[in-house]
This record gives structure tokens, sequence and C-alpha cells, in this order.
């Protein structure tokens, strides 16, 4: 990890709004801390997933800002800085290539080496308890197996922001408690965790509870 990316910041949603037609997002402001898990909770299409692209500077706020650390997340071009890092609902996988070099390619992404990528990426598998699919193309996986090699890829880069789009909703009990320890232990070393859900056990477990309806906090 390097100099600036010791997870001591805040991630902060000022009076954001997102209108690209309809109002998406109505006057949204919210701190999700650094070093707790946060449960961003709300019914199928209250901008669950819109209010997490904006916080992490996929999409530009129409007004307000989402900042992290002070610094806007919106760079002008849709990639997030390398700060933050994303568990997408979509997975956002490269269906040919295997398991291990999409989690791989995460790291490749930010500089590091393809062997140092490869053996962490191995790693960040293991975690997930699939480093036996390391070889595997992930159009060959399971929802479920899928839903870990992207967990295993929004971990891997050890970024000081993680950002969870229904991270659980394919697995098994057992399963979902290795992805939650795993999210619980990026915010035990300080890293902004939040957690969107339908799941009322994780809002239990989390540190923090969002509620979100029609685009607005509540
Ligand atoms: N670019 C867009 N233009 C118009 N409507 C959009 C756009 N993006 C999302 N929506 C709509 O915004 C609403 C919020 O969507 P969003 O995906 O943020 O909800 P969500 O809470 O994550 O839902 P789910 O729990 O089903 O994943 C939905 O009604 C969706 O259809």
């Amino acid at each position: 990890m390097t100099a600036e990316m010791n997870g001591t910041g805040d991630l902060v949603l000022d009076h954001v709004s997102y209108q690209p037609g309809p109002l998406l997002l109505d006057d949204v402001s919210v701190t999700f801390a650094a070093g707790r898990v946060t449960a961003l909770s709300g019914p199928s299409g209250s901008g669950k997933t819109t209010l997490l692209s904006i916080a992490g500077g996929l999409v530009a706020p129409s007004t307000g800002a989402a900042t992290y650390d002070g610094r806007a997340t919106w760079q002008g071009d849709g990639d997030p800085p390398p700060e933050i890092a994303f568990v997408l609902q979509v997975y956002g996988l490269v269906p040919i290539l295997s398991a291990r070099e999409n989690v791989a390619i995460a790291l490749r992404a930010r500089g590091t080496s393809w062997t140092d990528a490869s053996d962490r990426a191995e790693a960040a598998l293991a975690r997930f308890d699939i480093a036996d699919l390391g070889d595997r193309q992930v159009e060959e996986l399971s929802g479920g197996q899928l839903q870990r090699v992207a967990c295993a890829r929004g971990l891997v880069v050890g970024a000081p922001v993680l950002l969870a789009d229904e991270p659980t909703s394919e697995l098994d009990q057992g399963n979902v408690s290795v992805v939650l320890d795993a999210l619980r232990a990026e915010a035990e070393r300080g890293c902004v965790v939040v957690i969107a859900t339908h799941d009322p056990a994780i809002v239990e477990l989390a540190d923090h509870h969002v509620a979100i309806d029609e685009g607005r906090i509540t």
C-alpha cells in the first residue's frame, strides 16, 4: 500500500442530487467513515447502485459533490480514483480471462507487475475459498463462484475505500460469512466499507446503517 492509501479519510456525499432525466438522488448528504462497515439498504430501485456509483467516481452528480479525503471522486472520465475499489453487482468480469487474471488486472491497472499481481490474486482467491478455480475461465463459473471472484478482485487492491454492491446475493450462508468477515477485516485496517444490501442480517452486523428510499436518505 502506498503512503496515500493509508485509509484515514472519510467518503462524503454533500447535497448530492442526480437527475439524468428522472430525479434518482435527491439532496443526499451522508458520511461513510473510515474504519466502519456501513450497510446501505433500501428497496429495489431505491437508488443504492446509483449512490455507490456517484460516491465512487463512476458517475458525476448533477449537483453537490462526492469527496474522499477532501478530494472529489469524480475525475471527469468515469474512472474511479485509485483509492476506491468496487465489488460490482454485475461483477464486471472479463468472460474469456481466468479467475486469477480477472483478479490480477485490478492490480495491473495500478501498476503492479504481472508476477506480483498473479501471486496476490492467488492469495485473494484463497481468501474466498476458490483458489482451485484460478485457472478456470470465468464464463464457466457459477453465479456464486463469480461473485466470490468479484469479491477477490475488489479486496485484492487493499484500497482505502471499498464499495460493495450486494456482494453476497448469490451465496450460501457459509460463503456469506466468509465475505462479511473479509469486509469486516478491511474496515478494521481503517478502510471505508459500504455494503449495499437487501439482507437484514447484514444491516444487523454493520456498524452504521443508511437507508434510502426513492433517492432520499430516510
Ligand atoms: N441513467 C438512468 N436513467 C434513468 N433511470 C435510471 C438510470 N440509472 C438508473 N435508473 C433508475 O434509477 C432507479 C434506481 O436504480 P438503482 O440501480 O440505483 O437502484 P437499487 O436500489 O440499486 O436497486 P436494486 O436493489 O434492484 O439493485 C431505478 O428505477 C432505475 O431504473
